[in-house]
């Protein structure tokens, strides 16, 4: 009687950045909840992959291969969809990049690309996908922060820049569309081995301090990943909007 549905049955999800790691994750995630899945990256071999896990979960995969800093590429892709009658109910903002400079080295070059592709392009997402979830009553808006959007790492200023701009996105987004019954949220995980960080967690040394100030002494799995992303997608989170679900071990609360 009071337990509502996980399920993404019936639904249409676009997951950026979904030829690896995380983005491809939750688009497989999203399949084995019931959706359909949209998926974008620059490199059609990594979403064929992909696309084949989301049909072995019994739902369809539209690949766009595109680059998510290029409004022109995103204007296509909804073009497209549009052409096909393809409503888009979830948006997953994943794709992103880091070059870990020292501030006093970021190049102008490092700074747009970062920018670029963290941030804009899951605005310009957004805008797409915003503007039609209006129109059809509402969607679910997910954008992947992280806990250097939170905490300060050694990671670089320009990728925790990009991250905590993410979190404040989120909640004027969330501001501005919750009226038209569009939930707009932000998960920020931790270390999770994917290709973005597998050289990073090779290093037993920097392993050992990321296990130092995270309480479960552990990396996150993607699968611990996928479960917060299923319910920001459903209807189990209609009444959350605007925040942001640390995934993380425990890492954000950890003091002394
Ligand atoms: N892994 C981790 O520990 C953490 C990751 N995150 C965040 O999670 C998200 C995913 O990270 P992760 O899975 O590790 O990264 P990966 O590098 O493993 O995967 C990134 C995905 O994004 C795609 N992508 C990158 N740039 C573009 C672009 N310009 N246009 C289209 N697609 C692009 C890549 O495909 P291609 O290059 O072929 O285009 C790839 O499919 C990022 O936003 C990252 O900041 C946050 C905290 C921790
Ligand atoms: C936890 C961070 O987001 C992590 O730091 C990095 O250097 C990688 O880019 C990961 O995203």
């Amino acid at each position: 009687m009071y337990l509502p549905s996980f399920s993404l049955e019936g639904k249409t999800a676009l997951v950026t950045g979904a030829g690896r790691g995380i983005g491809r994750a939750i688009a497989i995630g999203y399949a084995e909840a019931g959706a359909d899945v949209v998926i974008v990256s620059r490199t059609q071999s990594d979403l064929e992959e992909t696309a084949e896990h989301i049909q072995q979960a019994g739902t369809k995969a539209y690949t766009f291969e595109a680059d998510v800093t290029n409004k022109s590429h995103i204007e296509a892709i909804f073009e497209k969809l549009d052409t096909q009658n393809v409503k888009i109910d979830i948006l997953v903002n994943n794709a992103g990049m880091n070059i870990r400079s020292k501030a006093l080295e970021v190049s102008d070059e490092e700074w747009d690309t970062i920018m670029n592709t963290n941030l804009r392009s899951a605005f310009w997402f957004s805008q797409k996908a915003g503007e039609r979830m209006k129109e059809n009553g509402g969607g679910k808006i997910v954008t992947i922060s992280s806990v250097a959007g939170h905490v300060a790492l050694r990671t670089g200023v320009v990728y925790a820049s990009t991250k905590a701009a993410i979190i404040q996105m989120t909640k004027n987004l969330a501001l501005e569309w919750g009226q038209y019954g569009i939930n707009v949220n932000s998960i920020g995980p931790w270390y999770f081995k994917t290709p973005l960080t597998e050289k990073l967690l090779a290093d037993k040394d920097y392993l050992n301090d990321i296990l130092a100030v995270t309480p479960q002494k552990r990396v996150g799995e993607l699968s611990d990943l996928v479960g917060p992303a299923v319910f920001l997608a459903s209807d189990a989170a209609n009444y959350v909007n605007g925040q942001t679900l640390f995934v993380d071990g425990g890492m954000t609360i950890q003091g002394f």
